[in-house]
């Protein structure tokens, strides 16, 4: 299909605000198979009665900041884990990942001396796709896991069967998380002066935890000569992180979502920012013709087979009036891919009027299999593919926005190699991921050092 015709069709959206019956009816790519419609349906109809999570003017507000970094004046960190679990929502599980994602942001900042925004894949990243529906274990086949919003991923037949109720948990342990997260962020914790505290005992003593308390010391030296000079600290003393999760289950996307009566337009409750994710990203589908419906800052992932023209046509449907912040494309190639695929996809962007946000996700193209049969990553090939990535935006001259990471604040054994090498035998005694592997905090704090390098060399020049 053509971009124009495919435009036609999904009717872009005009100012009177399309609504559900917009994306009800087209094909849902990765739809769990709810054994039991009628609970489903009592269940969304008590979750379109809940408070929603997020507010519309929040959302906004990352479209503002969002659109600074769409214009090169900022950096997008995005990050958290593969697949949010319900027993994971504990104030210290959540705590963890938050000093994780502030420790790679200072970093970031301090290297670039740019504005990072922060968004965690939490508070409602509870739902996978998969690339096969089922798993065969021993000669047993059941449905495959798909997140706890959908079923349990303990390998038996009760437990994997898509249970509706699930929904609400989702909508509660989302509320907790949240919760978890407003406390930490409003109540001293975020503040810059919390430098060294974010450091945890296990990255501490390692030698990137070192090379981090040595940015830390820098930080609290220019924080007291500023103090010193009487100038103003407020911004150094709070931080914004917002929500996001890929949006997945649209029955309760839907729920979650309410006409906002400031502007008379449709915004997600559920997240900040909703992303559509490389198995549900087709240009006629419900997931997409969802997103045209709702007003928040909004993502796809694009993987090595999109086309420059797919590329286009996210643009004309997604965000027609071309508004900065409103379209980030998450560019998750394999570093074998991506200065080959990618240059192709930005310059398409550049050609139809897009001032869209890029950012890199280095995860999900460099999934390999362990001999174990553990699914990791190595940790150079993440690495290389996001240099690959900043080279290719430093050819074309845009801007390398951001970073999508699955990561961990705990001391987990899931992505191989770095600095304090994983081996593929610690795997069998490290992993703790419900679904892909997460760089652990000390590798997660490497990456960040190598990123810096290199925004400090697009923005900075090696020399200085
Ligand atoms: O992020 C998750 C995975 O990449 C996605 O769910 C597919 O994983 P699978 O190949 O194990 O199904
Ligand atoms: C499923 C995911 O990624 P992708 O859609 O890029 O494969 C994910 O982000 O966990
Ligand atoms: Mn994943």
């Amino acid at each position: 299909m053509t971009r124009a015709l495919l435009a036609a069709a999904h009717h872009v959206p005009t100012t009177d605000a399309p609504t559900a019956d917009h994306w009800r009816g087209r094909p849902v790519a990765q739809a769990p198979d709810w054994p039991d419609s009628r609970l489903l349906d009592r269940v969304v109809g008590e979750l379109s009665t809940a408070s929603t999570l997020v507010s519309p003017q929040e959302c906004d507000d990352l479209t503002d900041r969002l659109a600074q970094v769409a214009q090169g004046a900022g950096f997008l960190l995005q990050g958290g884990d593969c697949a949010e679990t319900f027993g994971g929502t504990s104030s210290l599980a959540v705590r963890r990942k938050l000093e994780t994602l502030l420790q790679i942001a200072v970093v970031l900042t301090y290297a670039g001396s740019l504005p990072v925004v922060k968004i965690g894949r939490m508070a409602g990243q509870f739902a996978k796709p998969r690339s096969v529906p089922t798993e065969t274990r021993d000669g047993v086949t059941l449905p495959a896991y798909r997140g706890d919003a959908v079923n349990g991923i303990e390998f038996t037949a009760q437990a994997r069967r898509p249970d509706p109720r699930r929904l609400h948990e989702m909508y509660q342990a989302s509320a907790a998380t949240l919760a978890i997260i407003r406390a930490f962020l409003t109540g001293g914790y975020a503040d810059l002066r919390q430098v060294h505290a974010w450091n945890q005992d296990f990255v501490a003593r390692s030698p990137v935890g070192r090379r981090y308390e040595r940015l830390a010391d820098d930080i609290d030296r220019a924080l007291r000569f500023v103090q010193a000079c009487n100038m103003d600290l407020a911004g150094t003393r709070s931080v914004d992180l917002y929500t996001s999760h890929e949006g997945l289950l649209l029955d309760y996307e839907e729920a979650l979502t309410r006409t906002d009566p400031r502007t008379g337009r449709r915004y997600a409750g559920s997240g900040h920012l909703l992303w559509l994710g490389e198995r549900t990203r087709q240009l006629d589908g419900a997931h997409l013709a969802y997103l045209t419906t709702i007003a928040n800052p909004i993502a796809v992932k694009l993987g090595p087979a999109t086309t420059a023209d797919e590329v286009g046509a996210y643009i004309d449907l997604l965000d027609p009036q071309r508004r900065p912040g409103r379209l980030t494309f998450i560019a998750r190639m394999g570093a074998q891919a991506v200065r080959d695929r990618l240059p192709a996809l930005v310059e398409a962007a550049v050609s139809v009027g897009g001032v869209v946000t890029w950012i890199s996700d280095p995860m999900h193209g460099n999934t390999i299999t362990a001999p174990s049969g553990h699914k990791t990553r190595r940790f150079d090939d993440i690495v290389d593919e996001v240099t690959g990535f900043f080279e290719v935006h430093a050819a074309l001259g845009t801007h390398p926005g951001g970073l999508h990471i699955e990561l961990t604040g705990d001391d987990v054994a899931e992505c191989v190699g770095g600095g304090e090498p994983i081996a593929f035998d610690d795997l069998h005694a490290g992993y703790e991921s419900a679904c892909d592997p997460r760089l652990n905090r000390s590798q997660s704090i490497e990456l960040a050092f190598r990123t810096a390098e290199l925004l400090h060399a697009q923005f900075h020049g090696n020399g200085s």
